[in-house]
């Protein structure tokens, strides 16, 4: 033991003593040039090559360095015996509610893609002086340094760094809190020059909670997951990677919330464009340009927001209570006559359907409307609105939905009789999801009185709609024979139309049996 002392002694003088020796007689260039040289030929001799990520590339953040940090995340936080230390670091980043996991510094992870072991090891070393830079720089360097076999490199380098670029987009929208964006403040840009206003996105409606036909709604899921995975199909097919959709139906049915769960179900963030804040097709474009991929692009009320009837008339619009003038078209094209100043169904066409709308990938265009019939056909065509939704008025497979939702039960929770007779009403009644909701919230304390309640508000609706109908019904009859005893009081006149054609007659009898229809709704 005391010899092993005498030794470890011995060599340490000599280390402390060569060190002396190294300072005093090689000037710093020198030792500089020797240490490097030195590297190199450990370079040569090693069978390893490594890889330095920085933080910062000149004045740039080093997007790969983000990259590896949050790939790295994932697999320090399920593998931290793997490290050669049991600390971690741990972050969240700004708009997010999740915690990331770390490297700490100077620590090592060994990492292993497609059957290749390779090892990370985070440096952190303090910046030794302040260089000049426009923006003030941190007071550690920081990098990532992969190590890898040199026979390795070739086989797996690329296809690695691709990968891991990958799962950190992936993790980071998985991490991050999604966005809703809207263009409320006009034409004008913000500080960082954006167009688009923020807030955390955080609706709960999911497609679990949505309301409505389950057929239909799966058919929805499987759509946008078809979507979702479909890169290489809109690659192979040229097709742009982007899909419409139109949600229409009467108010309260569900539009808005089938937005929010589509979102909720993509982890896609929202655009809500306001066109009524939009003043010419040149800003659309531009609004356009600066959305992000993976994201849904919502027009609502679309029928309000613009004049979108007749592509090929010059016309002056009232849009959100201000006049704008749209623009004249020949097949959609912009007349250069001065009045180009205008945003146009031209311009949504284009905005939707035309060469910029493919300035992203990865993007949902959702309009809805109350009223489909006011839309220009050629907004509807596939290509534009590749899937027409029509949200109806509460059915009994989507109150049994709203009844889980509300209430917490399940059919089997309810009475027989009372759930034949809510079957039996449900239709008829036409009542709208946000209606029957508006009921359950109001008695969600007490679920007996809750169903109670419902019933008796189905069945009113139902007995007026029916009363409504009756009405309709006995007025038509009425009007058929008012029609019927003029026609024998003035036969000769009667005659005429008849020989005119009956056709005439009829489609005024419809006319009027419209006309009725109308009053009473
Ligand atoms: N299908 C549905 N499933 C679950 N809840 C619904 C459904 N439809 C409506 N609701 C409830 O009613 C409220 C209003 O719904 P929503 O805003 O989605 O309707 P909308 O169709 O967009 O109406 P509008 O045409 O007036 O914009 C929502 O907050 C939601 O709670
Ligand atoms: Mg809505």
């Amino acid at each position: 033991m005391k010899e092993l002392w005498t030794t470890v002694a011995s060599l340490m003088g000599v280390w402390a003593f060569s060190q002396t020796l190294l300072l005093a007689v090689f000037p710093p260039q020198l030792r500089f040039a020797l240490i490097k040289l030195f590297q190199r030929l450990f370079n040569c001799c090693s069978s390893y090559c490594y890889y330095d990520i920085t933080e910062i590339e000149g004045v740039n953040t080093n997007e790969l360095y983000n990259a590896v940090q949050l790939y790295l995340s994932s697999s320090a936080s399920s593998s931290c015996s793997a490290t050669s230390s049991n600390r971690l670091s741990l972050t969240r980043g700004l708009n997010s509610s999740a915690i990331t996991f770390g490297l700490s510094h100077n620590d090592r992870l060994t990492d292993v893609f497609n059957g290749v072991s390779v090892v990370w090891e985070h440096i952190v070393t303090p910046r030794q002086s302040q260089t000049f830079s426009w923006r003030p720089l941190p007071e550690e360097k920081r990098g990532f340094t992969l190590r890898m076999n040199k026979r390795d490199k070739s086989y797996i380098l690329e296809s690695y760094l691709d990968f891991i670029n990958e799962k950190a987009n992936e993790i980071r929208r998985k991490n991050q809190d999604r966005l809703l964006y809207t263009n409320s403040r006009g034409g004008s840009l913000d500080s960082r020059g954006q167009p688009w206003e923020s807030v955390p996105f955080k609706h709960p409606s999911t497609f679990e909670t949505l309301a409505m036909d389950p057929m239909k709604k799966a058919e929805i899921m499987s759509d946008l997951r078809d979507f979702a995975d479909g890169q290489a199909f809109y690659t192979r097919t040229g097709r742009a990677w982007k899909r419409g959709y139109l949600l229409y139906g009467p108010p309260g049915t569900g539009k808005s919330s089938m937005i929010a769960a589509m979102a909720n179900f993509l982890r896609y963030d929202i655009y809500d464009l306001e066109l009524t804040e939009v003043q010419t097709n040149l800003e659309l474009r531009k609004l356009l340009m600066k959305t992000s991929s993976k994201s849904i692009i919502v027009i609502e009320d679309i029928d309000c927001s613009i004049n979108l009837t007749n592509r090929k008339e010059t016309t002056t619009t009232t849009t959100g209570g201000c006049d704008r003038k749209s623009s004249t078209f020949v097949d959609g094209d912009i007349e250069t006559s001065g009045t180009n100043n205008s945003i146009t169904l031209s311009g949504l066409l284009n905005f939707t359907d035309g060469l910029w709308s493919c300035c992203g990938s990865e993007r949902i265009f959702v309009f809805t409307t109350n009223h489909i019939e006011k839309l220009d056909p050629a907004l509807l065509r596939s290509g534009r609105m590749d899937m027409h939704v029509f949200m109806s008025h509460c059915s009994f497979p989507s109150l049994k939905i709203l009844l889980k939702n509300y209430l917490g039960c399940t059919p089997d929770d309810v009475e027989t009789a009372i759930l034949q007779r809510l079957e039996e009403v449900t239709d008829a009644a036409e009542m709208t999801p946000a209606d029957i909701s508006e009921v359950l919230i109001k008695n969600r304390r007490d679920n007996k009185k809750a169903l109670r309640e419902l019933l008796e508000a189905l069945r009113v609706r139902a007995e007026k709609n029916r009363s409504g109908l009756q009405r309709l019904g006995a007025d038509v009859e009425e009007m058929a024979e008012e029609e019927e005893k003029r026609a024998l009081e003035s036969p000769k006149e009667g005659g005429d139309a008849a020989a005119d054609g009956g056709c005439v007659e009829e489609e005024g009898g419809k006319e009027l049996e419209d006309n009725i229809i109308m009053g009473l709704i």
